[in-house]
């Protein structure tokens, strides 16, 4: 038996994801949006460290720019698990931060997952995987998928999964140097809202896309000229509302010889797709 999970060394991983295509069908009352999107997991991600405390409180160690701790989804989804829990459950968190704020890469609501995983187990709460995939929706649509840890085909505002086996190809994420809201992206007048409903098939015949890129490159033009350069080394496509962008190779080495003509103005890095995230491979483990 392993004490590594209860000590403040074990890095709980929290991947990014990337949406393989993202289609908005329909606006729902509250003003959340119908999606279909396609989920896939990339082996590159932040890495959260946890310690019990048995006062109750939740506290962030480490200070993180532009993340107040009191807005962290991470210390919002150990609250939230502690409240439904009882008294007395507390912990420390640290958090080493790799993905962008405002990527397009699931970075906050993939901390919220690996929080409610990780203190599911460390408090001994007790709580399903699914019952944990529920819990999350209250802290972002994105959160369900990252407790789930299965590459998704996903609809409804992105809840409703269902498991697929995709090729897990080489991916070189390219991250323009700018921030971009989701909120903002998602109220935009000219967002194309009613897409055709469509199915796997639709997604393997090349006919989906992402439609918020219209919407983001327009605002963003950083992020229209990452894109712009990434369809020069194949197929390219934003994820989520961006800022980052990505392209697929077969191939560790033909994403690493482009990642040497990424213009210096931005950051980038080289994954490989993952249907099943790393987060889920640990759990099995423990
Ligand atoms: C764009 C995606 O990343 C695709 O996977 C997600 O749909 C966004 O998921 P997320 O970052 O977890 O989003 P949330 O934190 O729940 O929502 C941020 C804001 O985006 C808008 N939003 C988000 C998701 C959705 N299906 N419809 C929306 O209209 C809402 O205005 C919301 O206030
Ligand atoms: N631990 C966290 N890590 C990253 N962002 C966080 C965290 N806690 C709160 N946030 C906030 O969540 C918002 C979205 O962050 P995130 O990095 O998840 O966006 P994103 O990569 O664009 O994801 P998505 O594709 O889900 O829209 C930001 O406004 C950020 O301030």
């Amino acid at each position: 038996m392993t004490l590594a999970p209860f000590t403040n060394e074990f890095p709980w991983p929290a991947p990014a994801k990337l949406n393989l295509f993202l289609h908005v069908t329909g606006r729902r009352k509250d003003g959340y949006h119908e999606l279909q999107t396609l989920f896939q997991f990339l082996d590159h991600g932040d890495s959260l460290f946890f310690v019990p405390r048995g006062d109750g409180q939740v506290v962030r160690q480490n200070a993180l720019p532009g993340i107040d701790p009191e807005q962290d989804l991470a210390v919002r989804a150990a609250r939230l698990l502690g409240r439904l829990s009882g008294a007395g459950l507390g912990a420390d968190i640290r958090i080493e931060k790799r993905l962008p704020i405002g990527g397009g890469l699931g970075g906050g609501s993939s901390n919220a997952a690996t929080t409610l995983v990780a203190l599911n187990r460390l408090w001994n709460t007790g709580f399903t995987t699914a019952e944990l995939a529920e819990i999350g929706l209250q802290l972002g649509a994105d959160v369900p998928v990252f407790v789930r840890g299965l590459a998704s085909w996903a609809e409804g505002v992105g809840e409703r999964l269902a498991p697929v086996e995709m090729p897990e190809p080489w991916y070189l994420v390219v991250v323009p140097d700018v921030s971009v809201s989701t909120q903002e992206i998602f109220q935009a007048p000219e967002l194309k809202r009613d897409c055709p409903r469509v199915t796997l098939d639709d997604y393997l015949a090349g006919r989906t896309g992402n439609v918020c890129e219209p919407v983001t490159t327009a605002r963003y033009p950083q992020v229209k000229a990452a894109l712009d350069w990434a369809r020069g080394q194949g197929p390219a496509q934003m994820s989520g509302t961006g800022a980052s962008v990505f392209v697929s190779f077969a191939e560790r080495a033909l994403a690493s010889a482009a990642q040497k003509q990424v213009p210096a103005a931005w950051k980038s890095f080289v994954a490989r797709g993952l249907n099943h995230s790393p987060l889920t491979g640990i759990m099995r483990g423990l």
